[in-house]
């Protein structure tokens, strides 16, 4: 569409109108808003007097001339023609399956493509199912494609700059100046050659790419015209994205997983047999019927294919019927019906209110022709931007006509790459001039605060997203159940770890048998218990909080996309993750400490000792927890092993007594989880003292001359003294707490802070 200087005017004209001559609004303002939003949802779509405040419904809007970036159009001082109006049934029947361009009822000569954004005010024959309150609409709906309220994001100014490594090496401009428009009910294409800033720019629009490092963004994006920083969490909720790298959980089914979102993000009161006729429709649309029940799969398991993949990952966005949709590249992998299958559901998914926006590569003709619009980059800047249907006059104009029988999509991919930047800079391409937007409706500025210094813009944005969905209780069975599922069908992670266990306590306690039951009357034979013992702890701490500290940064990307598109708090998920880690971790340690126990024969009370190994499994646990919950790369989380196990070592006791640790590192000891575990233990096995120690004679004396029991020598030496044990299991528990703790704070902050 083009929006020329002319339009922005006439944009900005129309929010004064729609808002009153004071912007930003107020919140009275907004609340007489809302009234008169209720009362459009009783005037059951009868918007002839065209009330200026209602949300609007962007039209197709159809030009041969004046693209949005012609540079004609942005030349001309030129009055905005009145739209021409269509309704919503005509619309939508006009735009069913591949959109033959034939809705010869609008004038394209002269009708000058319209700014659509949400100020819009002229009143599209919405129907009232259209603005009916959203959640009780799509509660009684059980329809993927029912009709729904859309979105318009505008942006302008959007740079992405990579800085220089140093002096000599200049910035580079990955995006350049760029502007554009996602309409509601319509679908926008950004193609470009490799490299040209497709990802780049889907990804500063959808709020996953920020100022780090050397790369800098700076952007001017409205959400229906209101100011938005597309990386706040509260606006990156309203966008369902599909990424191009597939996170899905690998042992969920397609049914399971188009399930799991629905269920977790439409309104509590849908009913189940809707829930189940929705993914159902879902799963038909997208062609998934014959793979619905088999594994998602992934490096280790198999599964579906990597197409059945992709458009699983759609289907668990668009089942929800989302206002906004990115998708980058989601016909990458699929076969050419397949694509056009999608192609086709992206389009009904427009045609029922929602804007479409989404990357592609060389598109077969069939689906280039039936996107509405067209973004073209190239080399980070915008080439070209309007309708589809104008490319071939829009190149033609510019001295690269479209040859008879040649695909669009390949000729202008071939006029992008063929010709150089300056050639087409020569030709007329990349549209020039400042294009400007109207007054936002807010900004985070303290006129756009209430008074509890809440800027508008959120409490818009909060008023807008629907809250009636499910509640922590739901969530935390949802998830629990899919991690009971993923421990059962992941055989070969479950049967790896408890296999481990199996093996490794077999080995230690037949190395170790009957050590426990023989007299304390040598030194060998104390150091062999003593060693037995510190075997067991050091085994449970090394197999329980490895899986922990891995298994973060391998979910991260199924937990950061479920996070961002709100299907659960992070509370829910980290406790969820925790009661299984509790769970399995109780019978793993159960499997060890039954099998050394009575291999070694230790002389300890087998609860007292069970319960000893677990706390200590649980506290590495939260500090493997924490570790992993910091870093992103599951590969850094196997480096990161000997930072976990190697001070705990070294500050237990066990191979320096504590008393020898200089004093400005001693300190240490008392953060490790180890330390207490070990004095437990020991006072437990060894707290009764050595009553037949050393019979052959050889005694120890202490200074004094008096003879000392080497038990309580063993003690000693670790710092261990049985009437700190209380002391001790405080201190064990409040360490688990405080890793635990800090860990859900980290993600919590990841999570909101940064994608
Ligand atoms: N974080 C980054 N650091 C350095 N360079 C980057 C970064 N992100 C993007 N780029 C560079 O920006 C340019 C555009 O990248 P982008 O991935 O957006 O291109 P694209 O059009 O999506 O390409 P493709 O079609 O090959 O996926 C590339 O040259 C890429 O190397």
């Amino acid at each position: 569409m083009a929006v020329t200087e002319a339009e922005d005017q006439e944009m900005a004209t129309k929010t004064t109108q729609t808002e009153t001559t004071d912007s930003p609004r107020t919140p009275e303002k907004k609340k007489s808003i809302k009234k008169k939003k209720s009362k459009k949802n009783l005037d059951n779509g009868d918007d002839e007097n065209g009330d200026e405040n209602r949300p609007t419904t962007p039209k197709k809007k159809k030009s041969k001339k004046k693209l949005y970036g012609n540079d004609a159009a942005e030349s001309e001082e030129e009055k905005p023609k009145p739209k021409k109006k269509k309704s919503m049934k005509q619309k939508s029947s006009h735009k069913d399956g591949m959109d033959d361009g034939s809705s010869e009822d609008v004038d394209r000569t002269n009708n000058q493509e319209q700014p659509s954004t949400a100020m819009s005010t002229s009143g599209e024959g919405r129907s009232s199912a259209y603005t009916r309150k959203k959640s009780s609409m799509l509660a009684v709906s059980d329809d993927p494609f029912a009709l729904r309220e859309g979105k318009t994001l505008l942006w302008r100014n959007v740079n992405m700059v990579l800085k220089g490594k140093n002096e000599n090496e200049p910035d580079r401009m990955l995006l350049n100046n760029v502007w554009g428009e996602v309409p509601e009910q319509q679908t926008t294409a950004i193609m470009g050659p490799s490299g040209a800033g497709k990802t780049s720019l889907l990804n500063v629009l959808a709020g996953r790419a920020k100022t780090r490092g050397r790369i800098s963004i700076t952007s001017d994006v409205r959400l229906n015209n209101f100011a938005v920083d597309p990386t706040n969490i509260n606006v990156r909720k309203h966008i369902a994205f599909v990424a191009q790298d597939d996170s899905l959980q690998t042992t969920s089914t397609p049914r399971e997983a188009i399930y799991f979102s629905a269920k977790l993000r439409l309104p509590r009161t849908t009913p189940q047999k809707n829930l189940d006729k929705l993914v159902k429709k879902m799963l038909a649309e997208l062609g998934l019927e014959s793979c619905a029940d088999t594994f998602v799969g992934g490096q280790l398991l198999k599964g579906i294919s990597g197409g059945e993949r992709k458009r699983t990952s759609v289907g668990v966005e668009l089942v929800v019927r989302p206002a906004m949709v990115f998708l980058d590249e989601p016909t990458s992998g699929l076969d050419s019906f397949s694509a056009i299958q999608l192609c086709q559901v992206l389009k009904k998914v427009a045609n029922a209110g929602s804007s479409v926006l989404f990357t592609i590569h060389q598109p077969a003709s069939e689906i280039f022709n039936a996107f509405d619009r067209l973004i073209l980059m190239n080399k980070g800047r915008v080439m070209f931007q309007g309708l589809v249907e104008d490319v071939p006059s829009y190149f033609k104009e510019h001295n690269h006509p479209l040859p008879k029988k040649y695909n669009p999509a390949d000729w202008i991919m071939n006029v992008a790459q063929a010709n150089s930047i300056k050639q087409l800079d020569d030709d007329g391409f990349f549209p020039k001039g400042e294009r400007m937007l109207p007054e936002p409706y807010t900004t985070d500025g303290v006129e756009g605060k209430d008074e509890l210094g809440i800027t508008l813009t959120e409490h818009h944005l909060a008023e807008d997203f629907d809250d009636s969905t499910p509640g922590i209780f739901t969530q935390l069975s949802m998830l629990s159940n899919r991690e009971i599922k993923n421990i059962r069908r992941d055989t070969a992670a479950v049967g790896g770890r408890f296999g481990l266990t199996i093996f490794l306590s077999l080995l230690v306690g037949l190395i170790f048998k009957d050590v426990g039951g023989q007299p304390r009357d040598t030194v060998s034979n104390l150091n062999s218990q003593f060693g037995a013992l510190i075997m067991v702890l050091l085994m449970s701490m090394f197999g329980t909080a490895q899986p922990a500290l891995l298994a973060f940064p391998e979910e991260r990307p199924v937990f950061l996309r479920e996070y961002s598109t709100s299907h659960y708090s992070v509370i829910a998920y980290f406790m969820s993750r925790f009661c299984m880690e509790a769970f399995i971790t109780a019978l793993q340690i159960l499997v060890q400490v039954i099998i050394t126990y009575f291999l070694i024969g230790f002389q300890s009370n087998f609860i007292m000792l069970y319960v000893a190994v677990y706390s200590l499994a649980m506290s590495s646990t939260a500090l493997a927890v924490l570790l992993g919950c910091s870093i992103e790369d599951p590969k850094l989380g196997q480096e990161m092993l000997p930072i976990l196990f190697v001070p705990q070592m070294l500050f237990a006791g066990f191979f320096v007594a504590p008393k020898l640790i200089p004093v400005w590192l001693r300190w240490a000891q008392y953060l490790c989880t180890l330390t207490y575990a070990v004095r437990i233990a020991l006072v437990e096995e060894f707290g009764d003292g050595c009553p037949a120690f050393y019979p052959n004679g050889t005694v120890i004396e202490d200074e004094a001359g008096q003879v000392v029991d080497p038990c309580y020598n063993l003690l000693d030496n670790v710092g261990a003294d049985s009437d700190d044990t209380w002391w001790n299991w405080l201190v064990l528990v409040a360490l688990f707490a405080a890793f635990r703790l800090t860990a859900l704070f980290v993600l919590q902050r990841k999570a909101t802070k940064f994608f």
